[in-house]
C-alpha cells in the first residue's frame, strides 16, 4: 500500500486530501491513516517524496480565496524528480475551536497563515482584540488549546473530533465557497488517464516579448490555458518563473507540438505532469 506524507500533525486538510487520495486509488477498502506520515512543513513532505522515504506527497498548492501557495511552488521548482499525479479540490471550512466558554476570552487564535486570511473578515469582526500567530499548519498547537481557555485555533471540524475539542463557531470562513486545490507529487508517471497539465518555464529576460510568444504558441493551437502564475527565480529582482496549468493531457499531439516549440522561446521548461482532477462538494469528513 502506498506510504504518503502530509502537512501534520493529524487532523489537517492536508490529511484529509491524503485519505481522499486512499479512497480513489483503492475505492474498495476503507481509507485509513496508518501509511500516512506528518511531516511539520510543506517542503519537509515535499522532500520526503523526493528521497523516496514515501511514495506520494500530498500538498496544497491553490486556494481560492488566497491565490497560490507559494511553499508548494518553489519545492516544485526544485524538484528534479517529482511529478503531479493527481489534483483533488476540496471544500474548507474552518471552525473556531476552543476551550473558552465566550469568544471575549480568547486571547490568541494559532493557525497556519493561509487559513487566518481566509477569516480575516471574520476575526477583525469577532475577535479584533485577540493577537494572531501563525503557525506551520492549522493542527500545531491544538494541544496547547485542549489546556489554556484564552486560546483558540482555527482548523477543521475534523481536527476537533479527533483531537475531542469543542467547537466555538462554525463555519467562520470570509466566503461560503472557500475551496483549495492539492497535488498528490510522486516519482512515477501516474497511473491513471491525465486530462490537464501544468508546465512551469523560465524566460530569457533580454528577449522582447518572450512570454506573449509563450502564450501564442498555446493560443495558435486552441489550447486553453486555466491558469498562470509568477514566482521570483530569487536570482535577481524582475526574473520570474511562469506556472501553467493546461486543460489538456501531455498525451494530446497538439499539445506535444506546441511544447516542442516552447522549447525554443523558454529559457528552462519543466513539465511538472498530466493528470487528473478530482473535484468534491463535500468533504469526506468535513
Ligand atoms: O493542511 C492544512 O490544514 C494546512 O494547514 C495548510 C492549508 C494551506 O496551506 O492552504 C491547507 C488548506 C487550507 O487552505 C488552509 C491551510
Amino acid at each position: 500500500m502506498t506510504t504518503i506524507a502530509y502537512l501534520g500533525p493529524a487532523g489537517t486538510y492536508s490529511e484529509i486530501a491524503a485519505l481522499r487520495y486512499l479512497q480513489l486509488i483503492y475505492p474498495d477498502l476503507e481509507p485509513d491513516s496508518s501509511r500516512m506520515i506528518p511531516y511539520s512543513t510543506i517542503p519537509q513532505a515535499i522532500d520526503a517524496a523526493e528521497r523516496g522515504q514515501v511514495e506520494v506527497a500530498v500538498v496544497p498548492v491553490e486556494n481560492s480565496i488566497q491565490g497560490g501557495v507559494t511553499m508548494t511552488l518553489d519545492s516544485l521548482w526544485q524538484s528534479e524528480s517529482l511529478q503531479i499525479q493527481q489534483a483533488i479540490v476540496l471544500p474548507i471550512a474552518h471552525a473556531l475551536i476552543s476551550c473558552a466558554q465566550n469568544l471575549e476570552d480568547i486571547q490568541t487564535v494559532y493557525s497556519h497563515p493561509q487559513s487566518l486570511a481566509q477569516c480575516q473578515r471574520w476575526l477583525e469582526r469577532h475577535l479584533p482584540k485577540a493577537r494572531q500567530i501563525a503557525t506551520d499548519s492549522n493542527t500545531d498547537r491544538l494541544h496547547q488549546v485542549a489546556e489554556d481557555a484564552t486560546l483558540a485555533a482555527i482548523a477543521s471540524k475534523y481536527a476537533a473530533e479527533i483531537y475531542s475539542l469543542p467547537i466555538l463557531n462554525f463555519p467562520i470562513n470570509d466566503r461560503p465557497d472557500n475551496c483549495t486545490r492539492f497535488l498528490v507529487l510522486g516519482r512515477t508517471a501516474p497511473t491513471t488517464q491525465g486530462t490537464h497539465s501544468s508546465l512551469a518555464f523560465s524566460l530569457d529576460r533580454n528577449m522582447p516579448g518572450a512570454l506573449v510568444k509563450t502564450l501564442s504558441v498555446f493560443a495558435e493551437r486552441q489550447i486553453n490555458l486555466s491558469r498562470i502564475e509568477s514566482r521570483p527565480t530569487k536570482r535577481s529582482l524582475g526574473e520570474y518563473i511562469f506556472f501553467i496549468d493546461i486543460e489538456a493531457p501531455i498525451a494530446d499531439p497538439n499539445l506535444d507540438e506546441a511544447l516542442e516549440e516552447l522549447k525554443n522561446v523558454t529559457e528552462n521548461l519543466k513539465i511538472l505532469g498530466s493528470y487528473a482532477i478530482a473535484v468534491d462538494d463535500i468533504a469526506i469528513v468535513t
